[in-house]
């Protein structure tokens, strides 16, 4: 298979771009996958030559001349944990889904990179390598390339929902938590723990067109010592595609998530249940409302703005839909089995809603075809190879999955049902961490919010930002706040994560050696984009990830350009062949039967809509604009509600 692979690769899938695409892909399918899986046992054999064993992935002491940069994790014994290898349902930390490699894709696990570090000391401090040895200010190059100058610009066809949706997915696969105080308070960068080694805060130059202060606070996320030395951040997500933002992704957190009757998730009347030990949700609001409780769901980004726990609610809802639907047809069925076998159909058609329209806003349909990440329409299709690793990596969940923060909108909107809708407008930046619009209009506030989100433009996939997130972002009860843009590129420096070029050249993309947008230059760029770069950085190697990917002139259909786009498929294309559990396999005890999966396959945004929101029409591809000339008009809920799954599929035959 691997040659297979290799051949088509040689062949040159994309050769009508004149670029050998696929072997992108292709090569980190292969080194993540198979290479890795090789890799790790070959630095076991190793070990065990010097008489050493790692135990979970810690290795006693780095040897000399090992370069290895796979996360050890995954290297651990696989015999150090065993899986059941009967149980038809994934587990909640996403263990045991790989049964040769076990910790692959498990929450708490380290971060495997794409790319060696670039790390400035090869093992642990921020990236400032580059021709002039020091990388320009991340706040002087989000002033300077992604500050919007002039009126908001929004996309022409897209609905703000594809931001929404986005973050919901990263939040499912990607949780790098910061280094806190030894009481788990956050650190206070910029004054009193200003020398705590976990800090490395943001300075504001003079001169800034926003910030009064001259430093904005910033702690290093948490992370292990690898095998060789080297900082990997954690991610405390389970990295499988799973609804673990919906559910958790530990075993305690998945049980205080359930009410245990019934196989239901909690709720608190149809809403998120409240989470009491809470209180960072009351950020700009000095005074507790008592109703208005801050949420509990399976991240703990859940309050982190309306949209985002709206879209929170739209899965939990629908679980316990799922949940009341199979406990009817099999009144035998205790808790457990109603709550696992609602939640794998919740994450099937989950799973089918990000590969099948999600994903073609940011790949092109055609380019997914061919690499087979994308959904047919009927049947089964199984790509699992157990040697590819499905973890989030490093470099995606740090650059390249946040290029969406572009989409954000500058307002959060509450748009009435009906006919004659009526809209309530507000800034973000007055929103975040509060649950206030969520609990509004008597607790309906928050499906107001999704109605909205369904009609409006997303903002421009540019490389602006608005200023809710780059001046505003996290505004507190005291005015400070930060910058979103700032932050990423300051936290893929911080990760160690190597600048643009070195992921146009993995990409088999052409090297940048010069500003000039002509052959050898920034040929994915605009030339006045290309300029502004150019007087931002001493060189294009210094040129950060999030930065040069979100500069990139976009290739025709979709929201990102080249690299972008080369480097979603690698991780989606992981997602998926490295998911023993994902939804379109054919085995009969972790899968469907034909039947059943043909049904979830008709399940659309707009079908969970109707079914766990008020709304009484929507068009019928929620992230494509209501528009006539776009074919997507809307249509009564009638009509959606055809494309409920149909649970009657599931009277138990056993
Ligand atoms: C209003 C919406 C959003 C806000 C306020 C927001 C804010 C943030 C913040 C503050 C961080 C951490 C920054 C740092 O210190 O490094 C972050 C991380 C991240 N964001 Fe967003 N974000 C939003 C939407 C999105 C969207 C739409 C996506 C993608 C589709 C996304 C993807 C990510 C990813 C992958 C991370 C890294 C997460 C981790 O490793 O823990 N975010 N975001
Ligand atoms: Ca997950």
């Amino acid at each position: 298979q691997c040659e297979r692979a290799y051949r088509l690769a040689e062949k040159g899938y994309y050769s009508d771009r004149q670029r050998s695409g696929y072997s992108c892909i292709d090569k980190f399918y292969l080194s993540h996958g198979q290479q890795s899986y090789r890799k790790c046992f070959a630095m076991e054999d190793y070990y065990s030559y010097y008489g050493l064993r790692c135990d979970r992935g810690i290795c006693p002491n780095p040897l000399p001349g090992i370069t290895e940069t796979v996360a050890f994790s995954q290297c651990s014994t696989p015999s150090s944990i065993n899986c059941d290898r009967g149980n038809r349902y994934r587990t909640i930390t996403g263990e045991c889904n790989n049964l040769l490699n076990p910790e692959w894709g498990k929450s708490e696990t380290l971060q495997p990179r794409l790319l060696p570090n670039a790390f400035n000391d090869g093992k642990q401090s921020q990236r400032m390598n580059g021709c002039s040895g020091r990388l320009p200010n991340p706040r002087t190059i989000s002033v300077n390339v992604h500050r919007r100058d002039g009126i908001m610009k929004f996309e022409d066809s897209i609905t703000v929902m594809v931001m929404q949706i986005g973050q919901l997915l990263a939040h499912d696969f990607i949780l790098t938590k910061l280094t806190t105080k030894p009481n788990g308070a956050p650190l206070n960068c910029c004054t009193t723990d200003k020398d705590d080694p976990g800090c490395n805060p943001i300075s504001v130059p003079p001169g800034d067109p926003f910030f009064k202060v001259d430093c904005l606070t910033f702690s290093r996320s948490r992370s292990m010592i690898d095998c060789n030395g080297i900082r990997q951040p954690v991610n405390s997500q389970s990295s499988y595609i799973d609804l673990s933002m919906v559910y958790g992704a530990f075993d305690e957190e998945a049980e205080r998530l359930r009410s245990h009757q019934g196989g239901r998730l909690a709720d608190i009347n149809n809403k998120l249940p409240a989470d009491s030990n809470d209180f960072t949700c009351e950020l700009s609001r000095p005074v507790n409302i008592p109703h208005y409780y801050c949420l509990l769901a399976g991240d703990e980004r859940v309050n982190e703005m309306p949209g985002l726990s709206s879209v929170h609610t739209l899965f939990m809802r629908e679980h316990n839909r799922l949940a009341d639907g199979l406990q009817a047809r099999n009144p035998h069925w205790d808790d457990e089995r109603v709550y696992q076998e609602a939640r794998k159909i919740n994450i099937a058609q989950w799973q089918n809603l990000v590969y099948g329209e999600y994903l073609p806003n940011f790949i092109n349909p055609h380019i997914m075809r061919r690499v087979n990440i994308d959904v047919r329409r009927y049947g089964y299709k199984d790509t699992y190879d157990p040697r590819v690793d499905a973890s989030a990596t490093n470099d995606f969940g740090v650059g390249i999955f946040r290029f969406s923060h572009t989409l954000i909108r500058q307002d959060v909107r509450l748009t009435g049902f009906g006919t004659t809708t009526s809209s309530v407008t507000e800034n973000l930046d007055d929103h975040f961490f509060d649950p206030v619009l969520y609990h509004e209009f008597d607790g309906q506030g928050f499906e107001f919010i999704l109605k909205a989100m369904s009609l409006l433009e997303a903002a421009r996939a540019d490389r602006e930002f608005e200023r809710s997130i780059q001046d505003l972002l996290f505004k507190d009860m005291n005015n400070e706040s930060l910058d979103l843009a700032a932050l990423n590129i300051h936290r893929g420096r911080e990760h160690g994560v190597p600048g643009y070029n070195e992921y146009r050249k993995l990409c088999e993309l052409s090297n940048v050696e010069h500003f000039g947008t002509t052959a050898g230059g920034l040929v994915d760029h605009d030339p006045d984009v290309a300029a502004l770069l150019e007087r931002t950085y001493s060189c294009p190697e210094d040129i950060d990830i999030f930065t040069g990917m979100l500069t990139e002139r976009r290739l025709p259909g979709v929201l990102i350009g080249p690299t972008a786009q080369c480097l979603y498929i690698t991780q989606f294309k992981r997602f998926r062949d490295g998911d023993r559990f994902f939804y379109e396999r054919p085995d009969p005890r972790t899968g469907f039967s034909l039947g059943q999966l043909n049904s979830i396959k008709r399940v659309t945004l707009a079908t969970l809509y109707c079914l766990n929101t008020g709304v009484i029409e929507i068009q019928p591809q929620v992230f494509i604009q209501p528009l006539e000339e776009l074919r997507n008009s809307p249509l009564p809920c009638s009509f959606h509600l055809q494309n409920a799954v149909n649970l009657d599929l599931w009277y138990d035959q056993y």
